[in-house]
């Protein structure tokens, strides 16, 4: 019995070798190498070096030893770090085809069950078909039929930080996650209290950490999926349980809200609604439901925990660089004047305020990583093997190794003798625009450590087309560009003008009556966002404090 369970263990695992031989066989046929990396040690690969915080600054530190091709391996996951636009164009752009899927992350996909999200999907026939849906309401030639929620919305935002503008942090946050659930699903959000947005704030939070590469072991081991929630050290189970559960109340909710609205005749108009009228009379209603319900479940998380941090970074702007608060001040009293607040169709006229907005953009992207690639097939890229499977992400660091230097020539040297890391602000970068492009290459953008909105502007104060337009790179591109980037882009100039033409920002006073020098720090994650920190709220004058509170 025992010779016979022997034999059978030995079999099988000669079977599993030999498989696991010709496998590797057919997929490396030619025996090519890896790409460079750390060492690995036995089973657990690279696991302990990657950090969980800020790990892009250790790829680009392992860049620097490595070269722009780096490969780890954490158990049986291959991820592939590139770090030179020369790599990420000839891979991205010029061989999207096996570049443009998503990391098909465990504790996402499967524990959260987020495998609806097509921001998550594999490139895909139900991508292509969710995300059409998604355009068809967060298009350029769409959004500006939004414009009155978005003035509308701007308008509270003020109104909160007239009255509690220590609370800056939580307001920039608030008004983009009210003006989504608003122009989605109709819904009028009053507080942070909202139940609606409690739970998809709690998603979020889940979201930011499932979606780090390395944050879950289950991730790497997959087997561990099978772990009952109740285990001792199954806490990964039991925070994936609970977000399941927040994202599915964010998710449904709303949109049922308003589909049963919708039946009642009571429905405030909305995307929601729109889209439920557009399929009423369509064959497969049930399934378009479905797919759009999908489609739409996907803004609130991937526009709030962008546009907010945007936003928080202008404010730091602002108050590091007064000069600049001042000549947008100039602009928008010329242009607009003071018994009004900016609209949409100031937006031309204010090219100062367009360029403080493509600024912030450039300046500190909060995109650093993008969201993580996974390849379809293996590959040979300079004559090595890049298995299928990979995750492939594109290193950003130098964004923030730019804002330790403090003088322009320092940094210019800095910045040229490690212009491979310059070229990595994004891997979705390589898929369309050329060096030059480069959010902070400094043959393009002089300097580029220092927030200068003129860098974008002809000598009159039109702005130069020939300057890259920033907002072009930091929404990635090719096949998986940013769908909300027009609606972003929109509420943030928004946002942006009116609070430039309420309020003055200036550093905030201590017990002793002197101005706090604010140092920025930014949180980890994928979306990096900046720390909370102080500054002074004030309106500009009288005529300004009306126009808020009235
Ligand atoms: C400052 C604001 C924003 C930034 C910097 C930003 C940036 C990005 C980036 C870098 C990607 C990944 C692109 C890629 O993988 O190549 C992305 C994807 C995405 N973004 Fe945005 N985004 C912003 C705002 C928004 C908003 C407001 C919405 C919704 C209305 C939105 C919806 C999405 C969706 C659904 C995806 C997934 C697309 C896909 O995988 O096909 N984003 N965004």
């Amino acid at each position: 019995m025992m010779d016979a369970l022997l034999y059978s263990s030995l079999l099988g695992l000669v079977v599993w070798i030999t498989v696991a031989f010709l496998r590797k066989q057919r997929d490396n046929p030619k025996r090519l190498p890896l790409p460079p990396g750390p060492s690995k040690r036995p089973v657990i690969g690279n696991l302990f070096d990657i950090p969980d915080d800020a790990p892009w600054v250790t790829f680009s530190s392992m860049a620097q030893k490595y070269g722009d091709i780096i490969h780890l391996k954490v158990l049986n996951q291959h991820t592939i770090i590139i770090s030179s636009m020369e790599a990420a164009s000839d891979l991205f752009d010029k061989r999207s085809a096996i570049y443009s899927d998503r990391f098909q992350s465990v504790m996402l996909t499967e524990l959260m069950d987020m495998g609806w999200s097509f921001g998550l999907m594999d490139y895909g026939d139900m991508w292509r078909k969710i995300r059409k849906i998604f355009h068809q309401y967060y298009s350029a030639s769409t959004i500006r039929q939004y414009d009155g929620l978005q003035l509308e919305n701007v308008r509270v935002f003020l109104k909160r930080l007239h009255a509690t503008p220590e609370k800056f942090f939580d307001h920039s946050r608030f008004v983009f996650a009210a003006l989504l659930m608003n122009v989605t699903y109709g819904m009028h959000i009053e507080d942070e209290h909202n139940e609606h947005l409690v739970e998809a704030e709690k998603w979020q939070h889940g979201f930011n950490q499932a979606i780090q590469p390395g944050r879950f072991w289950v991730d790497y081991l997959p087997i561990l999926k099978y772990i009952p929630a109740w285990m001792p050290r199954a806490n990964f189970k039991r925070l994936a349980l609970q977000w399941r559960q927040n994202m599915y109340h964010a998710r449904d909710r709303p949109f049922d809200g308003a589909k049963a609205d919708l039946i009642i005749g009571t429905a405030t108009p909305s995307i929601v609604t729109e889209a439920l009228e557009s399929i009423a009379d369509s064959p497969d209603k049930a399934e378009q439901e479905l797919l759009t319900r999908y489609s739409l479940g996907a803004a609130f998380g991937a526009g709030v925990d962008t546009s907010a941090p945007t936003l928080q970074l202008f404010f730091y702007a602002m108050l590091t660089y007064p000069e600049i608060q001042t000549k947008a001040h100039a602009e928008l009293d010329r242009v607009v004047g003071p018994s009004r607040l900016p609209t949409m169709d100031d937006r031309p006229n204010l090219p100062y305020v367009e360029a403080i907005l493509k600024e912030v953009l450039r300046w500190k992207p909060v995109t650093p990583l993008a969201l993580p690639h996974y390849t379809a097939t293996s590959d040979e890229y300079r004559g090595y093997y890049i298995p299928k499977g990979s995750i492939v992400l594109g290193v950003s660091e130098i964004f923030i190794d730019c804002l330790s230097f403090t003088t322009c020539t320092e940094h210019i040297q800095e910045c040229l003798a490690s212009l491979r890391f310059v070229f990595v602000i994004s891997l979705e970068f390589a898929l369309i625009i050329p060096n030059r492009e480069m959010l902070h290459d400094p043959v393009e953008y002089p300097c580029p450590d220092q927030f200068r909105p003129q860098r974008f502007l002809n000598p009159d104060g039109s702005l130069n087309p020939d300057v890259p337009d920033p907002s072009v790179a930091c929404f990635g591109f090719g096949r998986r560009i940013c769908p909300g980037r027009f609606l972003s882009l929109n509420s943030l100039f928004s946002a942006i003008a009116a609070v430039l033409h309420t309020f003055t920002i200036t550093p905030a006073l201590d017990q002793n009556g002197k101005p706090v020098e604010v140092e920025l720090r930014m949180q980890s994650g994928m979306i990096p966002h900046p720390e909370p920190f102080p500054c002074s709220i004030q309106p500009r004058s009288l005529a300004a404090e009306a126009l808020v509170t009235n």
